[in-house]
């Protein structure tokens, strides 16, 4: 790198606008948008879309709701004249839709454009020609009455073959190309000079649309930008007043957003930011980011996963996984502390009140976008979103301090294998780890008789070590009376320390699963158990089984081990 760069590079020139308004401003309307994936977002791939990729790409942004589509530069290639003869002649342009199209200010150019219009019913004829120093130096060759001589040999031309084809309702368009790098008043020079052909009322407004065509400055740079020139400009209230924000700096969207507080009525960009070089502004996030201020976009971008599917089959280009809003990433958290918020403010959310859950700047189901995509494991996640998971996935809500004692299992395997775990990883753990049948201790059959007081007598056949025996016991309910016969099996006092249930599932045909922590009479340790059942008594007896084989697994199958594990 060149560590002197001032010598090699000028900053950009703020504008003296000492009393800008744009900044006290706030966005409470979409503006207009027009998309330019079939032009901009097109000349920019590897591959340029061919027929079929472009008559798909144009139902995506009909269905979504786009009223102004660039569909392309039809005086360059043959695939864009025969593409928008195409959609003319079958009649793919619904009423309320205008197609646009770009021309170089060129005679011939601009003919062609109109030969491929012919027959539009609404159409944009969109003209350009650069305009900054450096341009109208290199390219051009031309002084600044030079260029803007192209420009209005351009606009002339255009008005006089809209005049040869007056079945259609011209609107007409012109871009001061390189406008972030052109002295302002230039700018407003050129515009003024193609309204003045144009002659553009309220009623019938022609379109200036000021490109970043590269981006040059911070996004306030190009705001003063575009609110001085709405402020010059002849016939304000003639124009739509449009921007074509580039991402060479990668503020496009926050420039956008700018230029819209600066005055910008309408914004041309595409669909995830594809465009030349670093891209086009992207609708989608600008749109989206309206809707999170509860400002209706008007656009329709919900089932986001299938605009992203046509959006990569048209562009054969990859979105992000962390784009904004899109990316397969962007709803999901790994971490720890935030799977806990995210959980607890799922919980906490209700279906009328504000969107309110942390970490979350948009409801996902708006996107269709499930929650199950929300959480996910590694080595980085606590127990919040574990229990997160098997809740959704399995239907079975850990109590607090078994979500715990899981997480320390789970994070055992995260940081063993190193990678993800999905919910079905999460379960073949859990299952291994507490309700394996496997174990010293078998319950093989029980049989329970109540006397009228309530209390329970239970007889239970067991194997102990391979060892078959028929215990019973009395207790004031059948899993205290199973615990006295699990005692006698094992040799030590048990304390049963808490016990829950629940049906796991929704349903009549729901099974039952149950939790069950215990300790030793006079210990501090103490183990989990689960059982899982169609009956609510074999899962809770099962859940004791479980936790008393797991206390015995601990060191080995000794009732001491056993007795030392549960003492803590
Ligand atoms: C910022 C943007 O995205 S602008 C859009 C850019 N998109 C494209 O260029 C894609 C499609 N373009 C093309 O396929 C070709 O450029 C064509 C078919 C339009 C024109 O092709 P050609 O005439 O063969 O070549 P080329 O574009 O290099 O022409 C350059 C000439 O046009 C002139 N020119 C360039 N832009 C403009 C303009 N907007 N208005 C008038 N003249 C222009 C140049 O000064 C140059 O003139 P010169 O030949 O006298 O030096
Ligand atoms: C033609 C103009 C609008 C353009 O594409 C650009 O400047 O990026």
């Amino acid at each position: 790198m060149n560590f002197d760069p001032k010598a090699k590079y000028r900053p950009f020139e703020p504008i003296e606008l000492p009393d800008r308004q744009w900044p006290s401003r706030v966005c409470r309307e979409a503006p207009v948008w027009c998309s330019v994936d079939l032009r901009d977002g097109n000349q920019a791939l590897v591959k340029p879309m061919n027929h079929d990729r472009k008559a798909r790409m144009f139902a995506l942004l009909v269905q979504r709701g786009f009223k102004e589509i660039e569909v392309g530069f039809p005086a360059a290639s043959q695939t864009d004249f025969d593409f928008v003869r195409w959609l003319i002649e079958t009649d793919r342009i619904p009423e309320d839709v205008t197609i646009q199209v770009l021309t170089q200010a060129r005679d011939a150019l601009i003919e062609r454009s109109f030969e491929a219009l012919r027959g539009a019913r609404r159409a944009i004829m969109h003209l350009y020609n650069s305009t900054s120093p450096v341009q109208r130096r290199v390219v051009f060759g031309l002084d600044r009455a030079g260029v803007i001589d192209i420009a209005v040999r351009g606009a002339e031309r255009v008005l006089a073959c809209a005049r040869t084809q007056p079945e259609t309702e011209w609107v007409f368009q012109y871009s001061p190309e390189s406008f972030t790098a052109t002295e302002p008043d230039f700018a407003v020079e050129i515009c003024d000079a193609v309204n003045a052909v144009w002659r553009p009322t309220p009623a019938r407004k022609t379109i200036m649309n000021l490109p970043a065509t590269v981006e040059v400055s911070t996004p306030n740079g190009f705001a003063d930008q575009v609110e001085w020139f709405s402020r010059h400009v002849r016939d304000r209230d003639a124009i739509v007043l449009s921007v074509h924000p580039h991402n060479d700096r990668g503020c496009g969207v926050a420039a956008a957003e700018l230029a819209m507080l600066a005055g910008a009525d309408r914004v041309e960009g595409t669909l995830f930011g594809n465009g030349e070089r670093t891209g086009n502004v992207d609708i989608v996030t600008l749109a989206l980011n309206l809707y999170t201020q509860g400002v209706d976009p008007r656009l329709d971008l919900g089932d986001i996963n299938e605009i992203v599917r046509v959006a990569e089959y048209c562009n054969q280009l990859p979105v992000h996984p962390r784009h904004p809003y899109a990316g397969e990433l962007v709803f999901t958290a790994f971490s720890g502390s935030h799977q806990d918020a995210i959980r607890k403010g799922f919980a906490a959310q209700r279906a009328d009140a504000p969107w309110e859950v942390p970490y979350l700047p948009i409801d996902p189901a708006d996107l269709g976008r499930s929650y199950e995509a929300v959480i996910r494991v590694n080595s980085q996640s606590g127990k919040g979103g574990i229990a997160y998971l098997l809740e959704q996935d399995y239907g079975i809500s850990l109590p607090r301090r078994l979500q715990i004692e899981f997480a320390r299992v789970v994070q055992r395997e995260a940081d063993a294998t190193g990678a993800e775990l999905g919910s079905a990883d999460l379960w073949r753990l859990f299952q291994a780890e507490y309700l394996a049948s496997e174990g010293a201790v078998k319950l093989l059959s029980y049989r329970e008789q109540r006397d009228a007081q309530g209390a329970v007598k239970l007889s239970a056949t067991l194997s102990v070590n391979g060892r078959e025996c028929l215990l019973g016991a009395s207790g004031n309910g059948s899993i205290d009376a199973y615990v006295r016969v699990l005692e006698q099996a094992i040799g030590i006092s048990i304390r049963l320390v808490d016990y829950r249930e629940h049906a796991a599932g929704p349903g009549a045909d729901a099974r039952a699963v149950a939790y069950v922590e215990i300790a030793a009479a006079d210990g501090a340790g103490s183990m989990f158990g689960v059982g899982l059942h169609d009956d609510v008594l074999s899962a809770s007896l099962g859940a004791v089984t479980a936790a008393v084989n797991r206390a015995q697994a601990v060191v080995d199958t000794s009732p001491d081990a056993a007795a030392r594990a549960l003492s803590g």
